[in-house]
């Protein structure tokens, strides 16, 4: 069954009042939402990000990512613009779940970086689907955008989609001790542009 459209409501968030619209996706069985800010299907290029779940870093404020800064700035420039659309996409770790997440970190406390992890385990390096944003942008009518990514693909993603990208907006990633090496290796395996 196709992915459909559920239910939208009002969120009131420390960076202003987005509208939540809910989609199902009952073949996967998972939940995704859309944050959106002001008129978004006006014609105008919309400011948009594309943010895969990441509980750890989205809630627990896990340092061994950049995820939650990066989610944190997306839905701060969203609100300065008045203008955007966050897609959260229920993909947790890169699309391999939460306690297989949970494995790769135990595999990368000792010593494999996030890619080799992923191929111990027997995943690909990256699992992430994005035929799921289809049934959203056709619901919310976007049709052109802005991304904020560092991550190429999810251009590509957009534009398979039938979304014309006007601009990649870069998402600036705060490092630190512990993502050091993640995000060493964002740019150097998976393609990620870091400027
Ligand atoms: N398998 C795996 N997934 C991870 C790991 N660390 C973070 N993730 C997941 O990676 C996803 C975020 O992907 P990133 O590669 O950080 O960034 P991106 O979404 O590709 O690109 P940007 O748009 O630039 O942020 C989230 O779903 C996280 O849960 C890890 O060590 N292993
Ligand atoms: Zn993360």
């Amino acid at each position: 069954m196709p992915v459909r459209y559920v239910e939208s409501s009002r969120l009131p968030t420390a960076w202003g009042v987005f509208d939540i619209h809910g989609f199902e996706d009952p073949d996967a069985n998972k939940e995704h939402i859309v944050l959106t800010m002001g008129d978004v299907n006006n014609g105008e290029p919309l400011l948009a990000r594309i943010h895969s779940e990441c509980l750890t870093g989205d809630a627990l404020f896990s340092l061994r990512c950049d995820c939650g800064t990066q989610l944190e700035a997306a839905l701060k420039a969203i609100s300065t613009e008045g203008r955007g659309a966050l897609f959260y996409l229920r993909q947790e770790g890169r699309g391999i779940g939460l306690l297989n997440k949970i494995k790769a970190y135990k595999l990368q406390d000792a010593g494999a970086d996030t890619v080799e992890a992923n191929e111990q385990l027997g995943f690909g390096a990256d699992m992430r689907d994005y035929s799921i944003l289809s049934a959203m942008l056709q619901h919310l009518q976007i049709s052109r955008v802005r991304l904020m990514t560092n991550n190429p693909r999810k251009v590509a993603a957009m534009e398979e989609n039938g979304v014309e990208v006007v601009e990649r907006v870069a998402l600036h990633s705060h490092s630190n001790p512990h993502n050091e090496k993640y995000l060493k290796t964002k740019g150097a395996k998976l393609g990620h542009l870091f400027t």
